[in-house]
């Protein structure tokens, strides 16, 4: 009865968003996530869980995070006067988590709602894929990309005191900036990869991704029994390697170079290219993720104690985050609302 109320009037709101369903893929990773997972086979849960409590849990989290559409109205009052910069995440925000990590594709309207947003505001995508593998994706030429958790940054033209950033140009003739801290790290990832793919081979399902700084181990296909043995394999990998560390996203885990770089360095990264270093007082970045590594950036903002970080997601999650979506459709619902009114405030 109340989760029927509670649609409706999400309904007569004009949001796309129906209540959490009955399934917990994220528990099931959780458990996947727990350290002696190796140790133990993993099942997903056989009974649904009941909705009345996942309702009220959500309904609970959702007034500490409340929905970035819901709120949009106040949060754009106070966004007045300041330069608005957008920060995207790609899986899981821009496309919908599926199967095949190949398959992500990003619908149309998602792509020019994208686009309509930096036509407006500087906009940059900043993804755990390789920086070519979101663009493939993406293919806009009007925005900024950082790939490989932001080790692999295309940014603004703008030169800061790096080794390890270079001038470049598009085939355009355009003028940006590469930014790769991690470049030392490219010779071992490539024997890395080739162990990898030789110890999980047995493993049905297994994918490993190349991600160019770093590399991702799929275990959605995986069977349950099997994960435990998967984990180990890469465990022993990474021994070898002791300069790597390993981190955990949805399904899938993936191996990093242990430098001090992550989506939230990226997202300072951009910000000072683009002119606007920690003590700028009138911009206001809005990041948009859905995973644990996105949390690095939402910390960087409440560092700042600027700008609106968002997180999508379906269930009730710790986070940084002060505001919410529910999935990537109400990702596109709040980019088209953010470029039409980009379009209003500069008339
Ligand atoms: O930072 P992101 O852009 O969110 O990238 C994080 C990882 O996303 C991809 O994996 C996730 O999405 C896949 C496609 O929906 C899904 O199959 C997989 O289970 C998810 O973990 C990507 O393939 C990884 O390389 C990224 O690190």
């Amino acid at each position: 009865m109340m989760r029927d109320n509670i649609e409706k009037l999400y309904q007569a709101l004009g949001f796309q968003r129906w209540l959490a369903k009955t399934h917990d893929t994220e528990s099931i990773s959780k458990a996947r996530h727990d350290k002696n997972a190796a140790k133990r086979i993993v099942r997903k849960p056989t009974a649904p869980i009941e909705p009345n409590v996942i309702d009220a849990n959500y309904t609970s989290w959702l007034n500490e995070h409340p929905s970035a559409l819901a709120s949009f109205k106040g949060m754009m009052s106070l966004a007045k006067g300041k330069r608005i910069v957008v920060f995207l995440d790609y899986d899981g925000t821009l496309s919908p988590i599926v199967n095949d990590p190949d398959s992500a594709f990003m619908s149309d309207p998602m792509r020019s709602a994208v686009r309509e947003v930096a036509r407006h505001f500087p906009t940059a995508i900043i993804s755990g894929r390789s920086r070519g593998k979101v663009y493939e994706f993406v293919k806009l030429d009007e925005v900024y990309y950082a790939g490989s958790h932001g080790m692999d940054i295309m940014g603004p033209p703008r030169l800061l005191k790096s080794k390890y950033q270079t001038k470049a140009l598009d085939e355009k003739g355009n003028e940006f900036t590469v930014f790769q801290p991690a470049q030392e790290f490219l010779p071992a990832i490539g024997k890395m990869l080739n162990e990898l793919e030789e110890e999980t081979k047995s493993i049905e399902g297994v994918m490993i991704e190349d991600n160019r700084f770093c590399i991702s181990v799929h275990y959605r296909q995986v069977q349950d029994e099997e994960y435990g043995m998967l984990e180990e394999k890469v465990q022993s990998v990474l021994t070898r390697y002791p300069r790597f560390h390993l981190t955990r996203g949805k399904m899938v885990l993936e191996i990093r170079p242990s430098i001090k770089w992550n989506k939230g360095n990226a997202l300072e990264y951009l910000l000072d290219t683009l002119g606007y270093a920690k003590n700028t007082e009138d911009v206001l970045p809005v990041y948009i993720g859905d995973d644990r590594t996105d949390e690095d950036a939402f910390k960087v903002l409440k560092g700042r104690g600027q700008g609106y970080p968002i997180i999508v997601s379906s269930t009730p999650r710790d986070t940084m985050a002060s505001y919410s979506l529910y999935d990537p459709s109400e990702v596109l619902s709040f980019l088209i609302r953010l470029a039409r009114w980009g379009g209003m405030s500069s008339q």
